[in-house]
């Protein structure tokens, strides 16, 4: 295990699962330079997949044990209901009372206990939630470790997300929170691109010019309220809203078609979906 924050010589990172976000973090890790490909091996069971993935120069293989037995810190990357299948993978190649690997998860709604149960000698678990944006070094992932974990640890997957984008560490009950906001937030996000690009279609501009205008419009509402985390989102909208202009006509329409309930309920639909799939491990 690495020592300090760049030591990361040792660390062997592997994936079971190397789907869209197996890639996204893949991404993000090798454009910071926190690993070198050579230090990444990816378990898939699609070969199209294994191509793809291959072109990072990182190693891939279709045995769970072949990954399973070079790696250091392990990432699951599969749907959550393919977790108790990969649980049993891990179980039967790595010994818990000899296993000094940490293992991190990704999974939507899986629970540190439905991992590591309690009764069971402890492995060392880390449950993340990350998002898309990592592709392009601007994710927004939390996470939350188990009791066997260490600061160490913490300095690991601190390094690994840091690569990706922002991190946090929570306490695990707010984890489901996270899903819903920012887990699955690019997605409504990208809703909202996609309304405000077809409007301005309707509207005459060309779909390219108004798709770009639509997005570098969220990218700098974002970045403002990240730079200016003293004032709070309404105050920087008031900002924007002229005395009888442009803008307080929109933000009337977008009051009367319910879209701040709609958010607000896209997030906590969103939560409620990821608890409910905790449930069922
Ligand atoms: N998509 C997102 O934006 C986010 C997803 N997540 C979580 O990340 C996890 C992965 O999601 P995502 O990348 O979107 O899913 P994908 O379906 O894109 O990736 C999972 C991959 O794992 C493969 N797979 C299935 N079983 C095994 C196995 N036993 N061994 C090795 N590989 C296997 C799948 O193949 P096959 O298709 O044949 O099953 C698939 O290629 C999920 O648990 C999700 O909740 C978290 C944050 C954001
Ligand atoms: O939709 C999902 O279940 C996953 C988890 C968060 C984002 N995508």
């Amino acid at each position: 295990m690495p020592q300090n924050k760049h030591d990361t010589g040792d660390l062997l990172l592997g994936f079971l699962g190397g789907g869209m976000m197996a890639e996204a973090i893949i991404r993000g890790i090798l454009g910071k330079k926190v690993l070198k490909p050579d230090s990444i091996y990816v378990c898939e069971l699609l070969e199209h997949r294994r191509e793809a993935l291959s072109t990072f120069g990182v190693k891939t293989t279709d045995t769970a044990s072949s990954m399973l037995e070079r790696c250091n810190v392990v990432i699951l990357a599969v749907k959550p209901d393919v977790v108790p299948l990969v649980l049993g993978q891990i179980s039967s190649i790595k010994p818990k009372s000899q296993d000094h690997t940490l293992y991190v998860s990704i999974c939507a709604g899986v629970t540190l206990e439905a991992l590591c149960p309690p009764l069971e000698e402890k492995k060392m678990w880390v449950r993340v939630m990350p998002n898309q944006p990592c592709v392009v070094g601007e994710a927004a992932s939390a996470f939350a470790m188990n009791e066997r974990c260490s600061a160490k640890h913490r300095q690991i997957v601190n390094q690994l997300l840091g690569a990706c984008g922002a991190v946090v560490e929570v306490p695990e009950k707010n984890l489901d929170a996270v899903t819903g906001l920012s887990g699955s937030g690019p997605a409504f996000v990208f809703m909202m691109i996609e309304a405000m690009t077809d409007a301005g279609v309707r509207k005459g501009l060309l779909r390219t010019v108004a798709s770009k205008l639509a997005a570098q419009t969220v990218l700098g509402a974002a970045k403002m309220a990240l730079e200016f985390p003293e004032r709070h989102p309404a105050e920087l909208r008031n900002r924007v809203e002229s005395p009888g202009g442009t803008t307080i006509a929109g933000t009337v329409a977008l009051e009367s078609g319910g879209f701040r309930a709609a958010v607000i309920n896209a997030v906590s639909q969103a939560t409620d979906r990821s608890e409910e799939l905790g449930k069922h491990k």
